[in-house]
């Protein structure tokens, strides 16, 4: 057995089957068929085997005299790729033996294939490696196409008889994940990534257990492995004997029986010992998770990353298709007030089709910066958004805020954007609440001027640790140094809220450190009375909050805060 050890950002196990999968391999549908299907997918596989050989042929046939003599040559070397039994012969064996679909079966042979040239000796032979992927990519090219669809997991069908699937992938983008949300995969693992990276946050709203930073894994595995996910210990175990698979099949019920008590909790308020009232708020990436949000007892949705309806798709969405997902959220949350972050793009979220020359891209044109920049596309936002408003309570979030004159040019926005909706007879958010993300170290350091400036302050900890820490969240090599108990970290956390709570002026936090259960009575210490977490992570944290007495923490904290060392939260518990 395999024991590789990375980073548990999503808790729970899993015991299944590894897909294993390279970037461009994503794009192919993986699912098993029955054993009547078998001939029909392997008849299936040879007619887009024999329509990329046409396509081949016909390419060399009608070569321009123009073209270097070289191209005719690699079309040969293809065609004989093509007709050699590794390729024409050995996939359909794979859907007779495996059940695998045709892509699924053809990406598996061409993995294989690939480890082997590439331990070739020969410089050339190795070389030819590469022409044996443009060849089956040729081929999935002809699947693709005779299904009259392009290549997607959106329309694939998941083994529902077998072993459950596991994604084991060398990263995934967040972009990436949105497409494997419909394919209910049982658990993800990355070699790259952090605890905070957008990866990781949408693997746990789609409560599957995943482990990141695993380091070369993909490279260790073969489709079709046996792994368990550990996602509490973050370990990933490869090809496990029945002795440790039946020990992890009971940590599974435990866990099963475990959430199944926390269940109780959900309409509990969450109330410390001494009588402090703390909300729970839901964070989410789709107007679909907003019910699980309900369901887990949030009482309202304290950040809707709504640069999540922008990605993964071609063009961008209109205010009627915006509006439609701000105002499902808004209905489904029935009068609960439901906070919408504007466009938060840059970084590791990006936009299809945009490339960005930035060589620092956490530092360069994001989030309300690029807003700004695009103002037409600020203002379709902010139309969608104010329309929902008709449907119950919305308040407007603006992330990465830096200067005060972002807040001024964010207003003037939205102010003209309900202007815009009056002239056409729509006269909606009048009184809509504007609030900041505090992310940026400079805000929480001079952080008067923005309580003032906005109605409401959230505490985005997954950013502000990296700027403040200079770590990027989402490298592995860094991830030890990413330290959500650096004093520096604490104190600029402390500030936020006390500022807020001088001014009468609500402060949330809504990074990962609010529903991080360890982190619980360290915040509480730190005064605060509004958390916002994935709906997955509600209920163990109300748990803490429970059980958990605010003001003896006060004062615990406050003793400790202004201390130069990491805070010991063992303190926190004497
Ligand atoms: C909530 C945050 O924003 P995001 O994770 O979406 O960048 C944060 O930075 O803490």
């Amino acid at each position: 057995m395999l024991a590789l050890h990375g980073l548990g950002v999503s808790r729970g196990y899993a015991i299944g089957r590894a897909v294993v999968i390279g970037a461009a391999a994503l794009e192919v549908s993986h699912y098993r068929i029955d054993e009547e299907e078998v001939e029909a997918e392997c008849a299936r596989l040879a007619a887009a085997i024999r329509a990329a050989s046409d396509e081949l042929a016909q390419l060399a046939d009608h070569l321009p005299p123009d073209v270097p003599r070289e191209l005719g040559a690699i079309l040969q070397v293809h065609s004989m790729i093509l007709a050699d039994a590794m390729i024409s012969l050995e996939p359909l064996e794979i859907i007779r033996s495996r059940h695998y679909n045709a892509e699924w079966a053809l990406t598996a042979q061409g993995q294989a294939l690939a480890e082997q040239f590439a331990q070739m000796d020969d410089e050339y032979m190795r070389e030819r490696g590469g022409d044996v992927r443009q060849v089956i990519e040729r081929i999935l090219h002809a699947l693709a196409e005779a299904n009259g669809r392009p290549r997607g997991l959106k329309g694939s069908a998941i083994d529902d008889h077998g072993d459950p699937l596991i994604v084991v992938a060398h990263d995934i983008a967040p972009a990436d994940m949105l497409k494997l949300r419909g394919a209910r995969f049982a658990a993800f693992t990355t070699d790259l990534g952090g605890a905070t990276s957008h990866t990781a946050i949408v693997a746990r709203s789609m409560g599957v257990p995943a482990v990141v930073a695993l380091g070369v894994a993909r490279t260790l595995l073969r489709d079709g492995d046996m792994v368990i996910v550990d996602g509490e210990a973050g370990v990933l175990l490869v090809n496990p004997p029945p002795r440790v698979v039946a020990e992890y099949r009971a940590r599974q019920a435990d866990y099963a029986r475990e959430r199944a008590t926390l269940a109780t909790l959900r309409d509990v308020p969450a109330i410390t010992l001494d009588g402090v009232v703390v909300s729970m708020l839901a964070n989410i990436e789709l107007p679909e998770e907003a019910q699980a949000a309900l369901d887990a007892g949030a009482e309202g949705i304290g950040l809707f990353r709504s640069e999540f309806l922008f990605m993964g798709r071609d063009g961008l969405p209109g205010e009627d298709e915006q509006y439609e997902a701000y105002a499902s959220v808004v209905r489904t949350m029935a009068g609960r007030p439901v906070t919408i972050r504007t466009l938060d793009i840059g970084a590791d979220k990006t936009l299809d089709g945009e490339a960005t020359v930035a060589t620092n891209p956490a530092l360069g044109l994001r989030a309300i910066r690029y807003c700004l920049a695009h103002p037409e596309l600020f203002a379709t936002q902010l139309r969608a958004i104010l329309r929902a408003s008709a449907h119950g309570p919305v308040r407007i979030l603006i992330p990465m805020v830096a200067h005060l004159r972002e807040a001024r040019a964010s207003y003037a926005a939205i102010a003209a954007a309900r202007q815009e909706l009056d002239v056409r007879g729509q006269a909606y958010g009048q009184n809509i609440q504007v609030g900041a993300m505090v992310e940026i170290p400079a805000v929480a350091i001079a952080i008067e001027p923005f309580v003032e400036a906005f109605d409401f302050l959230s505490i985005g900890t997954n950013d502000l640790i990296q700027y403040t820490l200079a770590i990027d969240r989402a490298d592995p090599d860094v991830a030890g140094l990413y330290d959500s108990l650096h004093p520096a970290v604490l104190r600029l956390v402390a500030n936020t809220i006390n500022a807020g709570s001088r001014a009468g002026k609500s402060v949330s936090v809504c990074g990962e450190m609010a529903g991080d259960t360890e982190l619980t009575r360290l915040l509480l210490g730190l005064g605060l009375t509004q958390f916002s977490m994935h709906p997955q992570q509600l209920l163990d944290v109300k748990r803490e909050i429970l059980h958990a007495h605010s003001n003896a923490l006060r004062t615990k904290v406050a003793a400790v805060l202004n201390r130069a060392s990491e805070m010991d939260l063992s303190l926190l518990n004497q």
